[in-house]
This record gives C-alpha cells, structure tokens and sequence, in this order.
C-alpha cells in the first residue's frame, strides 16, 4: 500500500521530530502535524527556527528544510484528518490526577478525544497510528470508538510506539535500533513500514501483535528506569563503604550481557515517561490482581523518590543542618542535558525540599526560562506562586548564579559545567564552598585542589 498523505495529532516532544524525519526521508508524501494548542503551532511556524517550542539538537535544520515543502504545521485538525490516509495519534497520555486509578494510571482522554474526533471526520478508510505510550490493550478500545460510527468508513488500528529519547531525538529517530509495528492487518503494517522503510533497514523493522507492540513499549522503559534505579541503589551502598559507584558500573558494565549503558548514577532520573509509564505498569499489574508483578517495578519508583530526597538531605546535613537564608545555586533545570523539557525534573523536588527549609535560590539552566522553572515549582502547590518568586530566582549568567552562594548543586549534566572557570567560582562563593554534584560530571580530585568542598553520588 502506498500512502501520499499523513498527519499526526499532537504537535509536542514526539509527534513533532518524529513527523520531521518522516518528511525528511519521505520527500513524496505531505506531512501535516496538527495541534490544539494554537500558540504551540504558530511557534513551530516561526520563521525564525531557533524559535522551534523544542529544543533537540539537528531538528531545527530538519524543519527548516522540509517546512512548506511537505511538512506542515497547523491548527486545522478535521481538515488533516479528512485528507490523510494514516493518522498518527501522538498526544500526550499524562498520570490521570481525578478518579479511579489516581496519581496511577494513564488518563486516555487526550486519545480518546482524536479517536472520536477521527470518527466524526473520516470519509474515507483510515489507517490510525498510536505513536503515544498507551496501556495495553487501548487499541481494542480506539476500535471500538472508530468502529462504531456507521459511516462504512473501514480503519485498521497499527500500533508503533515510540523509543527516542530528548537530547538524541534526531539521531535516534534517524538511526533507530528498531522500529515496532503491532497489528493485525498486512495491508496496513506494509504501509507503514514502507514509510519507514525509506532510511531504516528492512530487519529493524519489527512486526508483532498489537497487544505485544503497546507492552513492549511500557516495558522498555520500565526495564531502562530500573537500571537507573538499580545503580542508584548501589550508590548509596558505595557511600557507606568507600566503594565508588563510577568504578562499579564500568567494572559490571563490561560483563557483555550486562552492558555499560544507563548505568549512571543520578541525583534520580526525571522526564515526562519513565515514571507516568511504571506508574502505568503497576496499575495495569494491579487490576489484573498480580500484586507481586505491581510491588516489582513499584520498587523502581521508590526508590527514585528515595534517591532525590537523600540528595536533598545531604546538602542541608553537610550544610550545618540548616539552609536557612544561605543561597544555594543549582546548576541546570532541565531533566537531562540537550532539552528544554523539564517535566518531573529531579531539580524541581530538590529545589522544593530546599525552600521548605527557606533556602535562597538561584537557577541557571542554558535551555530552561525563569517562567518555566516558576511554573514548575507553582504545580507543586507547595507554597503561593509569590512565595516561590520570592526565594527563587533564576538567572542568565552561571556566574552570577554562583555569586555568594554557599553551595552549587548541579542537577543536569550539561557539558557546559564541566568547562567553567572553577577557581573563579571559588573565589565568588563563600567559603567553605560546598559542591554537590548530582551527575557526577566534574573531577573530584580538581575540585578538592581548587578548595572545594566537594560531594558526588556514590563515592
Ligand atoms: N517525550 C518523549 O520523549 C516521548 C514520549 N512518548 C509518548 O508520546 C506521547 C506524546 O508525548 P509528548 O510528545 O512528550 O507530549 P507533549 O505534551 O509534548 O505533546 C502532546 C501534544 O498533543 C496535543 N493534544 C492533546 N490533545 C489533543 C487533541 N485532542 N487534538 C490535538 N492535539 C492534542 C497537546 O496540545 C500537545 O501539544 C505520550 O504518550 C508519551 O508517553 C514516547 C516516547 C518518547
Ligand atoms: O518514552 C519515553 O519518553 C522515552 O523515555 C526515555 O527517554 P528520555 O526520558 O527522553 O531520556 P533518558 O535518556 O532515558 O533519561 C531519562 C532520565 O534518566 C536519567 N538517567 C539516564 C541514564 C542513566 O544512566 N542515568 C540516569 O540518571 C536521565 O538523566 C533522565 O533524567 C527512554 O530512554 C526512551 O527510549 C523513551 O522513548
């Protein structure tokens, strides 16, 4: 089957860089990506394309290749939807906050909102993508959505989740290590994979069923977290016992069929799936009664709120027991290097445990604005939004942000950190200067020579 037409509902972190590449490689087919949020769309038509609403190394020069030749951004939804063959669902699918499954499961009213909306619209047959991260079995449910319209209009449902991280989001999408195709319908599958199949190699285009492709997807990233937490988990054991984190990840990551990859250890891992998706898993594990697969990768979660939390601590302990009026500076806001997405960011929880112990702040993230880093800590209703501008302020300059400051403590590990002028920073903070570094990125031993009091994670 060939396709000339597709667009993608939900313009954000996924649907946009994803559709960006698809027009890239596929210069035939009309690429349209489509948006409720108007403000979002006209940024991604901003003539000016460093003013792209996201931040992913390469994707500016993507866009501004295939825009307004067969890439489109728009706000005209029942339009896009009527003239593509194959529409990718790819809105956001965030931790339900109301009713049954609350701070658990994820809330599908986004989804469900396009499947309707689909339905209401279509003329003509329709192949339905699930790009978004979506519980299994949610096809079932579009299904029947679509199905029940009584227009004779036929839909295939394809499930084709996606595995980009942000920060490498071109190049994974370029270079993928597989592409995950679930259904039922060879008509539809050839489809897609055709589309992909354009620059990623016929054997990483994998082929399962629906419900196995929508699992895989959830299990990715319980497995990816896990390691995450499994190292974080050592770290603290390394701190205990004068063993260094750093030497036992490399030391086990050369086991081959352990691997040096996510073996980091963090001040916790942060960003908008990694957590919704496990929450996700627990719950489904749950409602199917299996509660010893739930408590399983519930420990995953656990112990990444422990691993913020003891981060926070140990600065306020270190710190004399009290944070009291001392300016803190934290180094990055964003939940990793190489994007302005900020979503469950660890710096947000630290930064919050910090002003309940009326801490002073100043933030300097390369990527992140002051609205965003305010906007974060009001959405944890910790304290009124005027309070939290009161004791936090962010700032342009890294070393303004160090000015004076009792302590830095880096939360992203941009590379720009690793390249300051240390001494001059030592010479601006008040003594003893105090570094807690929640990535690990700078020299321990440097650090020591320059007179800094200095704290990774696990060593
Ligand atoms: N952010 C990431 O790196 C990855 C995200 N995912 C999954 O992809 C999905 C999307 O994630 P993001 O792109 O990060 O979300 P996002 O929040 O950046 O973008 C979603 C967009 O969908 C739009 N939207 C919501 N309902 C709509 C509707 N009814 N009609 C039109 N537009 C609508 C929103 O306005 C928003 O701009 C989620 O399910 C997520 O779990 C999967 C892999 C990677
Ligand atoms: O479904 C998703 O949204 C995506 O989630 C993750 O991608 P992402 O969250 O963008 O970024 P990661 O590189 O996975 O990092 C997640 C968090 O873990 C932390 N991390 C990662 C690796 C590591 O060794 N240590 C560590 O602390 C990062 O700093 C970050 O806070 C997955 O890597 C993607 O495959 C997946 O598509």
């Amino acid at each position: 089957m060939k396709i000339n037409k597709i667009c993608c509902i939900g313009a954000g972190y996924v649907g946009g860089p994803t559709m960006a590449v698809i027009a890239k490689k596929n210069p035939n087919i009309k690429v349209t990506i489509v948006d409720i949020n108007e403000a979002r769309i006209a940024a991604w038509n901003d003539t000016d394309v460093s003013k792209l609403p996201i931040y992913e190394p390469g994707l500016a020069e993507i866009v501004g290749e295939t825009r307004g030749k067969n890439l489109f951004f728009s706000t005209e939804i029942d339009k896009a939807i009527d003239e593509s063959e194959m529409i990718f669902i790819s809105v956001n699918t965030p931790t339900k906050t109301y009713g049954k499954g609350k701070g658990m499961a994820a809330d599908l009213k986004y989804v469900e909102l396009c499947a309707r909306n689909i339905a209401k619209v279509a003329k003509t047959d329709k192949i339905v993508v699930e790009k978004s991260t979506l519980p299994v079995r949610t096809a079932q449910a579009i299904k029947s959505i679509l199905s029940n319209t009584g227009s004779g209009v036929n839909f295939d449902i394809l499930s084709n989740p996606e595995f980009l991280a942000e920060g490498t989001a071109v190049q994974d999408l370029l270079n993928p290590d597989r592409v995950l195709i679930g259904g039922d319908s060879e008509e539809a599958i050839d489809g897609l994979a055709n589309i992909y199949g354009s620059w990623v190699p016929q054997d990483r285009i994998l082929r399962t069923n629906v419900w196995s492709s929508e699992l895989s997807k959830l299990t990715a990233n319980a497995f990816l977290a896990q390691r995450v937490s499994s190292i974080n988990a050592i770290s603290e054991l390394c701190e205990h016992t004068e063993a260094d984190v750093n030497e036992v990840a490399k030391a086990i990551g050369m086991d081959s069929r352990i691997g040096p990859k996510f073996l980091q250890a963090s001040i916790g891992f942060g960003g908008s799936c990694f957590q919704k998706d496990i929450l996700n898993l627990v719950y489904i594990a749950r409602s199917y009664g299996l509660h010893e697969v739930a408590d399983y990768w519930e420990q995953v979660i656990i112990l990444n709120d422990h691993q913020k939390r003891r981060f926070s601590d140990h600065l306020i302990k270190t710190l004399y027991n009290t944070v009291s009026g001392k300016k803190i500076a934290l180094l990055g806001w964003a939940f990793k290097k190489d994007t302005n997405d900020t979503r469950e960011s660890a710096a947000i929880y630290v930064a919050d445990h910090l002003l309940n112990e009326q801490a002073e702040i100043t933030v300097y993230d390369p990527k992140v604005s002051e609205e965003k880093v305010q906007s974060d800590l009001n959405y944890l209703n910790t304290r009124s939004p005027e309070e939290n501008k009161a004791l936090l302020q962010s700032t342009d300059s890294p070393y303004e942000a160090l000015d004076d400051a009792h302590a830095v403590a880096i939360m992203t590990e941009w590379d720009e950190f690793k390249s300051y002028d240390w001494e001059k920073i030592y010479k601006q903070m008040k003594k003893p200067a105090f570094i807690f570094d929640g990535r690990n990125i700078l020299d321990k031993s440097e650090m020591n020579k320059i007179g800094f009091e200095y704290y990774s994670i696990g060593s």
